[in-house]
């Protein structure tokens, strides 16, 4: 939902942009923090989610700490500010530079996800005369109950170790001089919205960590990973997403020992309602078949759609203002004013496509939005995670702006 005044703001703006509402965004932190610190939970912010300097800056305020997949995420996560003792770096595919720079900047923990990787980082922390904190990233095989593009606790999936090679884990782990176990780690899937799920995977946590101590090793951090979702359907209607009840379950599965700490990387649920695209309609193609309403915005600035049928609310908010405008019409027109009334139809179903030259290039198919006209100005909710981050220049496109509420 958006203020009258703020409408008017983005009519002076070129589009298209991301715009991020700060309050939406520092609600959804308060919730999580006061949510998560009655057990002492750790959180860390999954900075692929979105790596806007503002919107890291304002997670980065809170004190949670970085949950990094690459070397420029933990580099970047350290100069905004994040405490280097609670930065994480999981990955399945580190190189050696990536892995370099991490050692170099002393991080916390590296979410191990293979045996090679574990060899490999002793290594390197060995010519660097370090010693490498380390978590085993488990492949749990839980069924995340998500899209299958976005689900990677399965045994098909290439992420984390599988259980049956755990044996060679304790192996390779002993002969590692360089590398300090402190754990073990888990991210079965993002946009989950299921709780049965989450309490699935504290019973898988709480097998694997008996087993690793029934093989001598100790476990101090337990990483439940991230996931948790959020309401695309109704931004406005359920924009904090119920951090409350995620955390309990893991409070009331978790076998968590003394001296144990209990950590989660969350990403979209924490900012993925703070943003809109905010685009305009350049055409309207009425057809015999289809209408399109082809928009100054597509792939390039939010893939989600083309990538993962994900489903997003696209709202017109020019409508908005011609309502409030034909109401004060009607209002003076009591008053003798006599000009003619602007009639508005009933729905019209729409294509709602981008300018980009492949068919995909759709957010969605026969939205039912009201008359739209060109210049109108569209809103495509719930942009906030795993939009601006995952834009791109193809077609040689410019770079999408953001603008942010006060
Ligand atoms: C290892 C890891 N942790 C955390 C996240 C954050 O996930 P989400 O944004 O769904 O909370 C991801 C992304 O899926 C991930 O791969
Ligand atoms: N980028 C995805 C989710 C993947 C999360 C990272 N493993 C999305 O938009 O939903």
């Amino acid at each position: 939902m958006f203020k009258q005044d703020t409408i008017e703001r983005f009519a002076e703006i070129e589009t298209p942009f991301y715009y991020y509402n700060m309050d939406v965004l520092r609600q959804t932190l308060d919730a999580c923090r006061d949510a998560s610190s009655q057990y002492g939970f750790h959180v860390h912010y999954a900075m692929k989610a979105n790596f806007n300097t503002k919107v890291v800056a304002a997670v980065q305020a809170y004190g949670f700490g970085a949950d990094c997949v690459s070397g420029n995420e933990v580099k970047a996560a350290i100069e905004h500010g994040f405490d280097k003792s609670k930065v994480v770096f999981a990955g399945v595919g580190k190189s050696d530079k990536e892995i370099n720079q991490a050692l170099d900047a002393d991080i916390f923990c590296f979410n191990v996800e293979s045996i090679q990787e574990l060899e490999i980082i002793d290594g390197l922390a060995k010519a660097k005369g370090k010693v490498a904190g380390v978590a085993i990233r488990i492949n749990p095989n839980v069924d995340a109950h998500t899209h299958h593009f976005i689900t990677t606790g399965l045994d098909e999936n290439k992420f984390g170790i599988n259980t049956w090679q755990l044996h060679d884990v304790v192996v390779m782990l002993r002969k590692c001089a360089n590398l300090k176990f402190l754990g073990i780690h888990f991210h079965i899937g993002s946009q989950i919205t299921d709780m049965e799920v989450y309490k699935n995977l504290c019973t898988r946590i709480n097998e694997m960590q008996d087993w690793f101590e029934n093989h001598g090793f100790a476990i101090k951090i337990l990483n439940t990973g991230g996931g948790l979702g959020v309401d695309y359907h109704n931004p406005d209607g359920n924009t904090i997403p119920d951090f409350e009840s995620y955390f309990k379950v893991f409070k009331k599965f978790l076998n968590v020992k003394p001296g144990q700490e209990v950590h989660f990387e969350l990403g979209r649920a924490l900012v993925a309602q703070s943003a809109s695209l905010i685009s305009r309609v350049l055409y309207v193609k009425i057809g015999q078949k289809k209408n399109f309403l082809i928009l100054d915005a597509g792939m390039t600035e939010l893939m989600r759609p083309m990538l993962y049928q994900a489903y997003h609310v696209i709202e017109n908010l020019s409508q908005e203002s011609r309502v409030k405008n034909q109401e004060s019409r009607d209002k003076n027109q009591e008053e003798g004013d006599h000009s003619p009334l602007t009639t508005y139809h009933s729905p019209i179903k729409y294509d709602v496509v981008g300018p980009i030259c492949e068919s995909t290039d759709c957010f969605r198919k026969d939205v039912d939005l009201p008359e739209s006209f060109r210049g109108d100005l569209i809103a495509v909710r719930t942009a906030g995670a795993y939009g601006e981050v995952m834009a791109s220049n193809y077609n040689l496109r410019d770079a999408v702006k953001s603008v942010y509420s006060a």
